[in-house]
């Protein structure tokens, strides 16, 4: 079910069309990635599902309601972590995070157990009384996100959100990203980090130039470059192997498009729509060949990037 249908969006700033006939739909309770490089419409297109920015045509929906018809009650919905970082710094944690979650009109005990929940959620239970002065680049991206989920919203709305922060800090975003989204939050997140999207995201929306490139889950797109992926199983051939019978028994598995063996590593190649990986390894034990590593060889999202726009990511 679809919980935001952007269609044939159009955003113009003079003679720049930061947003230019884009259309895309996110499913309920799903983590969806925009992605793109800089400059390619995506904070535009999230300030305009916000309802922050206006926009010069097309149609947006959130929970089935027009945003431009349903301001207040969209508002209420949503949570969004800006880019910029938007914090108080005269105000400590649990105070910034209380003031971003009394705009959504929560009472007082609610407002503190709500601000509260949201300061462990980012892992900074501990740090109530810190002023964002005092935290560094990570915390203060940490606390961002706090104050933009407080209220419980059920569209998160991410802008670039691990930009400049130690790995440490990006591992906990992500981890709460994904935590917000087994919650039943629906989640749209921005990146121009290929690796995250990957990571993290459901499904994605390649964008550059304020169109829409390619949309699908990680394997869809894979698929629109190749058909093929390879995986590489590293095993310990045993004395009585019947190699034969195996590589014969494999090649007529659906979707297996080749096996070889070297050095007991099983190259495989087999089809990304048709992925078979569960079966083939059920074979392996069959035949009495441990699984030792597992290693899979999918073109990454770059380049698709730049089979799909003739550019680089980044
Ligand atoms: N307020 C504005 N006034 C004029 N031009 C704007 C404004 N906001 C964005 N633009 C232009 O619209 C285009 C899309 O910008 P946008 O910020 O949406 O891209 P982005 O994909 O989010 O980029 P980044 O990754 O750098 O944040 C760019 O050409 C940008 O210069």
């Amino acid at each position: 079910m679809s919980y935001v249908a952007v269609e044939n969006l159009v955003k113009k700033y003079g003679d720049i069309t930061a947003v230019d006939h884009l259309s895309f739909t996110v499913s309920k309770g799903e983590i969806f990635g925009l992605l793109g490089p800089n400059g390619a419409g995506k904070s535009t297109t999230l300030n305009i599902i916000t309802t922050l920015t206006d926009f010069d045509k097309g149609k947006v929906t959130v929970d089935g309601l027009d945003i431009r018809e349903h301001k207040a009650e969209i508002k209420r919905l949503i949570g969004m972590v800006p880019q910029d970082i938007a914090i108080y710094d005269h105000l400590n944690a649990l105070e910034n995070v209380k003031f971003f979650a009394s705009l959504y009109g929560y009472g007082k005990s609610d407002l503190t157990r709500n601000a509260m929940e949201a300061l462990e959620f980012v892992g900074l239970s501990d740090k109530i009384k810190v002023k964002p002065k005092q935290m560094s680049g990570g915390m203060r991206r940490r606390l961002n996100i706090a104050c933009g989920i407080a209220h419980k919203p059920k569209l998160i709305v991410l802008d670039e959100p691990t930009v400049g922060v130690d790995a440490q800090s990006r591992e906990h975003i992500l981890n709460s990203i994904r935590l917000l989204r087994d919650r039943g939050a629906t989640v749209i997140y921005t990146s121009h980090y290929m690796q995250e999207v990957e990571q993290i995201c459901d499904s994605i929306a390649i964008i550059d130039k304020g169109q829409l490139i390619a949309c699908g889950t990680e394997t869809e797109l894979v698929s629109m470059v190749t058909d093929v992926q390879t995986v590489f199983i590293k095993t310990k051939i045993p004395i009585n192997f019947e190699k034969e019978t195996f590589e014969k028994k494999i090649k007529l598995m659906p979707g297996v498009k080749g096996i070889s063996e070297e050095d007991s590593v099983i190259k495989l190649d087999i089809s990304v729509e048709q992925n078979n990986i569960g079966h083939i390894i059920q074979e392996f034990i069959n035949f009495g060949l441990p699984i030792i590593s597992i290693k899979s060889e999918l073109p990454s999202l770059d380049t698709l990037f730049l089979t799909l726009t003739g550019r680089e990511l980044r």
